[in-house]
């Protein structure tokens, strides 16, 4: 096999609590990518349709990653990257990791597959780096290995598979204004108070345990961030209205998916899920802000190849 297609999916990463470290697959939005063996050395990218993206290498998530796991696997063949982009970049839903992780994902493939997915993520992360200016794996994560993820630790890389529980949904609001995660990064505060620590971990432990459980009222409580959100919902218009009129529609929890701008919603069941559509639907339809909203599945099995 010379060529791979795959369907890379956005992901939500830090889910309200798990601030670099919680993360889930979506199923109903993604980017298409093209994979095709080359005989020069290196990585090429000879396409992105959707959004200008650059076609260097060296200055593209997708090129960086890509590079990264041709140097472990020593070979002595190239791989050229067409990339139809649907995740608008610097949209909170991994725009860049899908990139990145479908790349190592599909040049794996073509190998035969001698990496495993932890290996992957480590790849991934190299072209992650490039985006956010630092490497984090909660984005790549759940588009790797599906469904909801821990990053227990970066360094060993360690990554836990939590259970995806059948029941529960994502409601995702995009306004579409970009907001770049490296600068979104640059608002937190370097140090945090020890109550609010408290609190926050006592929530992703607790959430984690929910998902185990299929406790879906004690997911409902553990969905709250009093860290990173108070800080960046500045960057995001409407947040707090978006916020309670989707707790008002029956959401389990709600929060900023990744970096923002995008908004998540997580509900109990297909219908909810859509009744809270409707309400970011409400808010933001009378504004100047024009806005996508997806309805999706937690996506259990990440990344996949359609040809
Ligand atoms: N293949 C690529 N896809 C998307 N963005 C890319 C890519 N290569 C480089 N970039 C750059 O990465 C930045 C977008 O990444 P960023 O992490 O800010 O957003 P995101 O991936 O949508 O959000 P988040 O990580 O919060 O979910 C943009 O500056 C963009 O130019
Ligand atoms: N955990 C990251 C995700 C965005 O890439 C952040 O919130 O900055």
């Amino acid at each position: 096999m010379d060529t791979i297609k795959i369907f890379s999916p956005a992901t939500v990463a830090n889910v309200s609590c798990g601030f670099d470290v919680l993360g889930f697959c979506l199923d109903s939005v993604g980017d298409d990518m093209i994979i095709r063996k080359t005989k020069s050395k290196g990585i090429t990218i000879s396409k992105i349709e959707g959004y200008k993206l650059p076609l260097n290498p060296e200055k593209n998530v997708a090129g960086v990653a890509g590079l990264a796991i041709l140097k472990a696997a020593q070979v002595t063949f190239g791989f050229d990257i067409e990339i139809c982009k649907r995740i608008k970049p610097g949209s909170g839903i991994g725009s860049s990791s899908a990139s990145a992780s479908g790349t190592v994902f599909a040049i794996n493939e073509l190998l035969g597959n001698p990496f495993n997915k932890k290996q992957l993520t480590a790849f991934a992360m190299k072209g992650e780096a490039v985006a956010s200016g630092n490497e984090h794996a909660d984005n790549i994560a759940p588009g790797l290995f599906g469904g909801f993820t821990l990053v227990k630790s970066l360094n060993p890389l360690e990554i836990l598979e939590l259970p995806t529980p059948k029941e529960l949904y994502a409601t995702i609001v995009h306004p579409q204004i970009e907001v770049k995660t490296s600068e979104a990064r640059a608002l937190l505060p370097k140090t945090i108070p020890l109550k609010k620590g408290i609190a926050q971990w006592a929530n992703v432990g607790s959430l984690v345990h929910g998902l185990h459980t299929l406790d879906y009222n004690l997911i409902s409580r553990s969905l709250e961030d009093n860290i990173v959100e108070p800080h960046r919902k500045q960057l995001i218009p409407y947040f707090d209205e978006a916020k309670s009129l989707a707790i008002q529609s029956g959401a389990l929890g709600v929060g900023i998916s990744g970096s923002g701008p995008s908004i998540f919603a997580l509900s109990q069941g297909e219908i909810k899920a859509k009744q809270v559509a409707k309400a970011f639907q409400n808010v933001y339809k009378n504004t100047t802000i024009d806005f996508k909203i997806y309805v999706s599945k937690i996506n259990s099995q990440g990344i996949k190849t359609i040809s």
